[in-house]
């Protein structure tokens, strides 16, 4: 410091030595705090990529960012699409100080993270985030520890523990059934089904992660997790908080600052399932879960609690939302005469046996009918709009070169609507378009490559029969008077960040046949 000091002394009196006035000074600090803040203003994080047209209107210190992250009521998705409609299939945007780089078709997605999947594998560094969250597996570089978690990840979702999981998600869709029905009145009150689809899979990912089961906590601790869960999943990866890219606003640190209260919240909730686990063992049980894995995994416990509150994260709202929105369809006129089709096919498959459908909802997955109707709602409700990524190696593409570290973002929403690969029929709800294609990528709503989600197929079961039970056990009809379910491929969301939450709308859930519906949700 004192050096730093001395030196400044010296530059003064040198400057006075060489008689210049107080004026000269002022004047001269003038410029030179001009030259800086004009530098500021139009940095980027790496200069403008040949070849690849850059979005115009971008304003100084924050570039494009006053266009995103729900600042016009609309996702980023559906904006990129607009600017791509201008630039091409795609295109340079500036996020305050970082360049980042939109793919918005079939084939520029295949390109970048197909062919240079093993340049894809970083995600961006959210600063004045990333280093309150600790251990994220979903917003973090992939790193070795990164790369250990999500391995541990991808384990405790693999198929080969889904046996034991069945236990639990079985009868936790029995009580969604039940709950529809009797807080519905069979139909005679119109219900929000949101709540109980999330309740289900957080109950789900409780158990797989710290072994814990429902009764185990109260609803006020259930209501905490999901409230803190959600603050920080609006924020996470989305362009919404100018602070987590433009470094001079980082300069003043926030009073009071909602996302680090949600993490301290989220950290409180994780404590309390941790210490009721380590009871649980001192009891002599053995739960089954990825926190007795510690060993097997060599895992740190931050790394532990890392991957299981990245999991615990991601599970509660992108599952239910897929599901919420299939039957947000199902219900409006166009798909209630499909429910028929759907029931139809299930019973042809089972012999007209709908216990054994029931039954083996979770255990196999046989009616393509059901197969196609969940790939093309997640298809067409492109729920996790865009996919953010940062190249881990620089890639040389379109007569360009992509440096290493820059932002490459996937607009899954338009990717998914590519007319090109899709068809013509591409914008519009097809249930059956799924039907004898078995491409390993019907859709990007769970991205691809080397971060694909790590939940993706056991995700893909849960829509598949906790459909298949909803439509054994209802009839589903949206109700003149009540809220009506969004079903606009674009339009079905007022959230704007990596996850779109569906719009609430209301649903009467009237049995098939009552008795049935009572005797398999006793
Ligand atoms: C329909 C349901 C779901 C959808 C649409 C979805 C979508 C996505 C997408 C688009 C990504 C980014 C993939 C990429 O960069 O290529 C992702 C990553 C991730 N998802 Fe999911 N997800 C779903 C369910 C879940 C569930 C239930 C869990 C947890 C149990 C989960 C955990 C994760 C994690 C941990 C990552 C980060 C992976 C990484 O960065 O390496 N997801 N998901």
């Amino acid at each position: 410091m004192a050096n730093v000091f001395e030196s400044s002394k010296s530059f003064g009196s040198m400057l006075l030595e060489k008689h210049w006035s107080m004026i000269d000074v002022y004047v001269f600090g003038a410029i030179l705090s001009t030259i800086i803040i004009l530098r500021e203003a139009y940095r980027t994080n790496f200069p403008k990529v040949a070849n690849i047209p850059e979005v115009p209107g971008s304003y100084p210190f924050v570039g494009h960012l006053p266009y995103l992250g729900g600042r016009q009521k609309q996702n980023d998705a559906t904006i990129y699409s607009k600017w791509s409609r201008g630039l091409g299939k795609i295109f340079q945007m500036k996020l305050g100080d970082q360049r980042v780089v939109v793919v918005n078709t079939w084939e520029t997605m295949k390109d970048f993270w197909i062919t240079n999947n093993q340049s894809m594998m970083d995600r961006p560094f959210h600063k004045g985030f990333l280093q309150w969250i600790g251990v994220d597996i979903s917003g973090s570089p992939m790193t070795p520890v990164i790369k250990k978690c999500r391995a541990a990840a991808v384990r405790a979702l693999g198929k080969p523990l889904w046996p034991g999981y069945y236990k639990l998600i079985e009868p936790n869709s029995v009580q969604l059934v039940k709950t529809l029905y009797e807080k519905g009145k069979n139909g005679k009150v119109p219900m929000e089904m949101y709540p109980w689809l999330r309740q289900m899979m957080l109950d789900l990912t409780l158990n797989l992660t710290y072994g814990a089961r429902a009764g185990d906590f109260d609803d006020e601790l259930t209501n905490n997790l999901l409230n803190s869960l959600y603050a920080i999943s609006a924020v996470r990866g989305s362009t919404a908080t100018y602070r987590h890219f433009v470094p001079f606003l980082r300069i003043w640190p926030r009073k009071t600052d909602k996302v680090r209260e949600a993490i301290k919240e989220r950290r409180r909730c994780i404590d309390i399932l941790y210490s009721q686990y380590l009871q649980k063992v001192a009891d002599g049980e053995a739960p089954t879960c990825i926190v007795s894995s510690l060993g097997a995994e060599k895992l740190t416990l931050e790394e532990l609690h890392g991957t299981c509150t990245s999991l615990l994260q991601a599970a509660p709202d992108t599952t239910s939302s897929g599901i919420y929105q299939c039957c947000a369809w199902l219900c409006s006129p166009e798909g209630q005469s499909y429910q028929k089709v759907v029931l139809d096919a299930i019973l042809d498959t089972y012999n007209g046996d709908r216990n054994a459908a029931w039954n083996m909802a979770f255990r196999e997955e046989k009616v393509p009918e059901v197969t196609s109707l969940y790939k093309e709602s997640l298809r067409y409700f492109s729920t996790a709009p865009f996919n953010n990524r940062r190249t881990s190696q620089e890639i040389k593409i379109y007569g360009t070169t992509i440096p290493k570290g820059m932002g490459v973002t996937m607009n899954i929403q338009a990717v998914n609507h590519d007319q090109e690969h899709y068809g013509p029929d591409a914008m519009s709800f097809i249930p059956r378009r799924f039907i004898g294609d078995s491409s390993p990528l019907p859709h990007l709503s769970f991205g691809t490559g080397a971060r694909i989600c790590p939940a993706y197929m056991i995700s893909n079961r849960i829509l598949y029969a906790v459909l298949l039970r909803l439509i054994l056990a209802f009839e589903m009809k949206q109700v003149k008077g009540t809220r009506l379910p969004s079903t606009d491929m674009i339009d079905f969301s007022d959230a704007y960040g990596l996850v779109a939450m569906p719009r609430s709308y209301d649903c009467s859930f009237v049995a098939r046949d009552e008795l049935w519906l009572n005797k398999v949700c006793s």
